[in-house]
């Protein structure tokens, strides 16, 4: 997942985009970049780090016009701290195409063949966004041959021509010189996006985001989600255009989503990321009660940050206290999406640390949203111990995460993930833990079409091993496992040690 946003204002939009990527600076850690335009001129910066290092006074100032898109980026492809992989990306034909994405190709190896050997274009990095944007620009180039008018038929061709070509996940927002903003996702919607407007006096302005957190705080009004496979294409002005251009919309948006990545004061697909968690809670505590009756609980224990509408209503259901026994330092961020694993370990033991009363002597019981690669549990259940915990019970808000996610979120092969070729049991011995209790698929999907029951499906391959896209075989599997083997991130090995806001700030020196 990255966050995106796209914009089309009546006044400058460089304080609004990063303002914006602010509040989806949850979404990606790793870089940021701003594009806008002015005229048929586009402005951009782009760094690594986080928002606040990625952008000093003198880039935000250079970065003029009323429209633009911006990008947090928690890369799937590449490497962490290439800058070059940051984006929005660019194009200068035809028109000009800056784009940013969230999300992951699965064919992006094969796109780049033809893309070399029969579309005449070369890609300089290993993002699969830069493969999307060629091949959007390409599809232009083609349906520009088929129908010489340029106009919103034009680029709603070319979109429908991206997903016949493209496979996977893929949220987009792109600027195209002199023309307008044109978002877009995939025929699945796996990965979420909304639009909302804002009346002003000169004009309405829209803006385009991966949540909807950001039209709250940016204010503006969330209108709908755009649907899946649907393109949207909003001109300098404000005029909107919008259409279908997927052949056969599927609609199965992510699951880990509501799980982990989604803030819980966004809406995604109607539904409230918040209700959901609660949801999750309530079903969760009903599975203690049916299957673990004979524990003796003291206190719930959330594990901040995302687990914390889950466990206050599992508290609630149980009735049983709910206490903060770990006070979280809120200038550390997310430790999954921080890339490699010793940086991982480390940041769980800065950002967490325990409040001793609220565990001598008590039987605890702590609950996380997921349990992935086992950093968070293992550390925190050691941690209880340490703080003279008596029994440490640990909940799952979420199933076990057991198969690799292509979709976008970095969890790529499957030696990594705690779950993999572990029992439940096995799982419950490896973070240390006196029980272990893990929500079903079923009652986590519940705990979302509660919510809205109009969700017929969603993605849930890192659950189940099910890759809706169909294009994800085993040879895929493993030839993305072996590759990540054969080129880890630099920091998985001794880069490892390096501190995310040290590297950006010396990249800005
Ligand atoms: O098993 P793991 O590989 O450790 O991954 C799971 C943990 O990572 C996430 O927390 P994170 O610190 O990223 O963010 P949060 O503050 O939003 O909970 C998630 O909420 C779990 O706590
Ligand atoms: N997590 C994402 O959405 C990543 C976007 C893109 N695949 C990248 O690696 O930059
Ligand atoms: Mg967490």
């Amino acid at each position: 997942m990255c966050g995106i946003l796209g914009v089309v204002a009546t006044s400058p939009v460089n304080q609004l985009l990063y303002d914006g990527l602010l509040v989806l600076q949850h979404r990606g850690q790793d870089a940021a970049g701003i594009a806008t335009a002015q005229g048929q001129k586009f402005l951009m910066h782009k760094g690594s780090g986080l928002v606040r290092d990625a952008f000093r006074t003198r880039n935000m100032r250079n970065l003029q016009g009323n429209w633009g898109i911006a990008h947090v980026r928690y890369p799937t492809a590449g490497s962490a701290y290439n800058a070059a992989e940051a984006q929005p990306f660019y194009v200068n034909s035809p028109f000009g195409i800056m784009l940013a994405h969230n999300g992951n190709l699965t064919n992006s190896e094969e796109l780049k063949l033809d893309m070399f050997r029969t579309d005449l274009r070369h890609i300089n990095t290993t993002s699969d966004s830069e493969v999307l944007l060629n091949v959007l620009a390409h599809e232009m180039m083609q349906a520009l041959r088929e129908r010489p008018t340029f106009d919103h038929e034009t680029i709603f061709r070319a979109v429908a021509g991206v997903h016949r070509r493209c496979r996977g996940a893929y949220a987009v927002v792109a600027m195209i010189a002199g023309f307008g903003l044109l978002a877009f996702r995939d025929p699945y919607g796996i990965r979420p996006l909304v639009i909302g407007n804002n009346e002003t006096a000169n004009g309405t302005e829209w803006l385009v985001a991966s949540e909807s957190v950001a039209l709250d705080t940016l204010g503006f009004k969330l209108l709908r989600d755009i649907a899946p496979g649907e393109a949207v294409l909003i001109s300098p002005e404000g005029a909107i255009k919008s259409q279908q251009c997927a052949e056969r919309p599927n609609y199965a948006p992510c699951l880990f989503e509501y799980v982990y990545l989604a803030r819980p004061d966004s809406l995604m697909d109607g539904v409230s990321v918040y209700e959901s968690r609660v949801k999750m809670g309530e079903f969760l505590a009903q599975k203690i009660q049916r299957d673990h009756a004979d524990l003796q609980i003291d206190a719930v224990i959330p594990i901040p940050d995302s687990s914390r509408p889950s466990a206050m209503e599992l508290a609630r259901v149980l009735n049983v206290p709910y206490r903060e026994g770990f006070v979280k330092n809120r200038y550390i961020g997310r430790t999954f999406i921080m890339p490699g694993q010793a940086v991982r370990r480390k940041s769980v033991r800065q950002k967490l640390n325990a409040i001793t009363q609220e565990f001598k002597g008590k039987n605890v019981l702590l609950v996380d949203d997921s349990i992935v690669r086992g950093t968070t549990s293992q550390e925190i259940v050691a941690m209880a111990r340490e703080a003279g915990a008596n029994k440490v019970y640990f909940a799952s808000a979420a199933p076990p995460v057991r198969y690799a996610n292509v979709y976008g979120i970095d969890m790529p092969t499957r030696d990594e993930l705690i779950a993999s070729n572990r029992t439940d049991d096995e799982i419950r011995a490896a973070i240390g833990a006196d029980a272990l209790i893990y929500q079903t698929l079923d009652m986590l999907k519940a705990s979302i079409t509660a919510c809205n029951p109009s969700i017929e499906q969603f993605e849930t391959s890192c659950f189940d091993g099910c890759y809706i896209t169909g294009d994800v075989t085993a040879a895929y599997l493993d030839g993305v496992e072996n590759q990540r083997k054969g080129a880890p991130k630099q920091s998985d090995d001794e880069g490892g040690q390096l501190d995310l806001n040290l590297v950006a700030s010396e990249e800005n020196a």
